[in-house]
């Protein structure tokens, strides 16, 4: 079958407010990066699938009659986008020689993109011969949504290639992107994928990987925010590794031993988010003041004190959020926690890298929006 090549990329993004909570129907406030995962599709005519994952070490291929085999005889769990085709989940994993329960980085990437893949292609007959190659500028595993974002590649890149959705690109353009009914589409697979690397999404992740910009996110419902102030933003990679599906599978367990308890801390994370929204929406209205900031100061005081009662803190993130507020600075984690990345929010005229020494961290990025 004739496929389109093309490339795409979709950027990471920092979860402000509502990690965890948001899996559990609260309101979460994201913002995409300028970090991105970028993903190239070539036509071949060797009957083989190729996948190149040089940020992970992995290079497969596998011939397209072996992979035919596994195609589900009935599409209709496959179109069931509500959840995942559990038993196509189960073939695959025997095929790849996946155990049950392995969380490694090479078994979540494949898995994801062997279920698009199929999903994608299932109803036209014969799967194609391809090779797909994804690097990125995102850390793996370290709370920027690098699941979300190749995910979100792999869905643009094969629902473009199989011709689900048109090219966005006219003949002058090198770059453009899809309109609204496409990114719906590539945001509902890439759902898939997330479902297969975090095993409970919030698909929040996916939203702002798909639309980028900043959103709230409230139980499937994306609304970009239109007016928000300039802040400033300290991105720290703590370098502990950690899994997110691990993480969201142990703040389920908190919740289910002690709902009293973890309930009431989610209803307020659900409550900073919409403080905080509603604080940056008096920024734009009005001048930023100190007082803003105060609050805005305060609330990810508290949330992160919230993330560490969920269970998901980590001493690299203490330490990080011990250090900056020795210089006047306020952090908390972003994405699943257990490690990964911090954000500290800046002042206006606070300059950190000529006055904050951070010993024991590595800063990976500073972003504006
Ligand atoms: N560039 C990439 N190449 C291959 N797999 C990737 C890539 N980026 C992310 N992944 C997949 O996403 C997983 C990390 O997802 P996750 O634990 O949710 O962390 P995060 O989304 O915060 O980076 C990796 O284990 C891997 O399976
Ligand atoms: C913890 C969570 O809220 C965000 C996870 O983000 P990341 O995979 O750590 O980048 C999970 C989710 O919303 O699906
Ligand atoms: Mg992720």
């Amino acid at each position: 079958m004739h496929i389109k090549e093309c490339i795409v990329s979709a950027p990471g993004k920092a979860i402000l407010h509502g990690e965890h909570a948001v899996v559990h129907g609260k309101m979460a406030l994201a913002v995409s990066l300028n970090l991105r995962t970028y993903l190239q599709l070539q036509a071949t005519f060797t009957s083989k699938v190729c996948i190149n994952l040089p940020n992970i070490n992995a290079f497969l291929s596998w011939d397209v009659t072996v992979l035919n085999q596994l195609v589900p005889d009935s599409e209709a769990d496959l179109r069931n986008m509500d959840e995942l085709d559990i038993e196509l989940v189960r073939r695959l994993r025997d095929f790849v020689g996946i155990p049950n329960g392995a969380l490694d980085t090479r078994s979540m990437a494949i898995l994801a993109f062997l279920y698009i893949y199929i999903s994608i292609f299932a109803g036209s007959g014969e799967l194609p011969s391809l090779t797909v190659s994804v690097w990125s500028e995102l850390p793996t595993g370290a709370g920027l949504g690098s699941s979300s974002a190749y995910s979100v590649c792999l869905a643009a890149a094969l629902l473009s290639a199989s011709g689900t959705i048109p090219s966005p690109l006219s003949d002058q353009e090198n770059t453009a992107r899809w309109g609204v009914a496409e990114m719906e589409l590539i945001n509902r697979f890439a759902f898939q994928g997330e479902r297969i690397i975090h095993g409970n999404p919030s698909g929040v992740d996916n939203a702002v990987g798909t639309w980028g910009g900043i959103l709230r996110y409230h139980s499937g419902k994306i609304t970009p925010l239109s007016r928000v102030p300039m802040l400033r933003i300290l991105l720290t990679n703590t370098k502990v590794p950690r899994s997110t599906k691990v993480l969201v599978a142990g703040v389920k367990d908190k919740m289910n031993k002690f709902p009293s308890i973890i309930n009431p801390v989610l209803d307020s994370v659900d409550a900073i988010s919409c403080t905080c929204e509603q604080t940056l929406s008096e920024m734009t209205s009005d001048s930023p003041t100190p007082e803003h900031y105060d609050i805005l100061e305060e609330l990810i005081d508290i949330n992160q004190h919230h993330l560490n009662v969920m269970g998901v803190g980590h001493p690299a993130l203490d330490n990080l959020c011990r250090v900056t507020l020795a210089r006047g600075l306020h952090s908390k984690l972003t994405g699943a926690g257990g490690g990964g990345c911090a954000i500290t929010l800046l002042r206006p005229g606070f300059y950190p890298l000529a006055s904050l020494t951070v010993r024991f961290l590595f800063i990976s990025a500073i972003f504006l929006w």
